[in-house]
């Protein structure tokens, strides 16, 4: 007989919100995981390291996020992150503290819900036969950031996908217009917020060419919808040393 293998021991950072509130209820549901901490922007970091964590999940906010995650690898936790405000100088960051610790997984996802990720996939294959492309997110109106995470990595994955097909962006004669009319601009995709009460988080993604339009759209509807990721990330990353951005690479997309 095989003794069945010992509970991963999680805590997580953002507790309180909307995400970390989900992700405890999901932890402390899943026979696998054990939660040990639940820490909010009131506790000490160190609840971590006394309740011994193997993975840290955090759902905080942009400003926090580094401090934690600086934290986790100093303490040799685990680290699943789905907080967004991951900047390509950030990314570089996390890079060079983990090349201290080798043994060490991070997973950044700036969406762990699977039909999120199967649509930012199916509009990298899409750009490389689409010049124009423009994004539009819409959250609720909570959020603490614009744009969301999700459309500015659909965004980068857009810009690249086209590059690499030797396309150049898409123009539009639009010469007039008020400032912020056409959205931000990313890598020379249009992105377009909207935040609404009544909203949880969708994103569309519209091509367009002579005659015809392409439009990708996905729903969160609730927030358990992001749970099975962020399950699947805690299973996983002590078993991913280094970096992973994005849960495509777990899924194996
Ligand atoms: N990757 C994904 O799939 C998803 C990512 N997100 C991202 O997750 C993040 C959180 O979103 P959401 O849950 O809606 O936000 P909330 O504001 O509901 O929750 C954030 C929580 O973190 C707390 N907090 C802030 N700073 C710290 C800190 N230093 N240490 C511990 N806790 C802290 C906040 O406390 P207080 O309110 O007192 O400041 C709050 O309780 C955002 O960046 C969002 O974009 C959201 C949904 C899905
Ligand atoms: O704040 C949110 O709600 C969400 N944040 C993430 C993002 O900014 O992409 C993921 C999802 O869109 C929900």
């Amino acid at each position: 007989m095989t003794a069945s293998a010992e509970p991963i021991r999680v805590g997580v950072l953002g507790a309180h919100g909307r995400m970390g509130g989900q992700a405890v209820k999901a932890v402390r549901e899943a026979t696998d995981l054990d939660l040990v901490a639940a820490v909010d922007v009131e506790d000490s970091l160190s609840a971590l390291t006394d309740a011994g964590a193997d993975v840290v999940v955090d759902f905080t906010h942009p400003d926090a996020v580094m401090d934690n995650l600086r934290f986790a690898i100093e303490h040799g936790i685990h680290a699943v992150v789905g907080t967004t405000g991951f900047t390509d100088d950030r990314i570089a960051t996390v890079t060079g503290w983990l090349a201290d610790k080798p043994e060490l997984g991070v997973l950044i996802a700036p969406n762990f819900a699977l039909g999120a990720v199967l649509a930012m996939r199916f509009a990298q294959q899409a750009a490389r036969f689409y010049a124009a492309a423009e994004v539009i997110e819409l959250h609720h109106n909570r959020k603490a950031d614009a744009p969301s995470g999700t459309a500015a990595h659909t965004a980068r994955l857009i810009a690249r996908a086209r590059a690499d097909a030797g396309l150049a962006p898409g123009t539009d004669a639009t010469t007039a217009q008020l400032a912020g009319a056409r959205g931000a601009d990313i890598e020379d995709v249009p992105v377009h917020s909207v935040r609404l009460p009544g909203l949880v988080a969708h994103e569309e993604i519209l091509f367009g060419a002579e005659g015809e339009t392409l439009t990708i759209r996905h729903d969160s509807l609730d927030r358990v919808s992001f749970m099975p990721g962020v399950l699947l990330g805690v299973r996983t990353v002590p078993h991913r040393p280094g970096l992973t951005v994005g849960l495509e690479h777990v899924l194996d997309l």
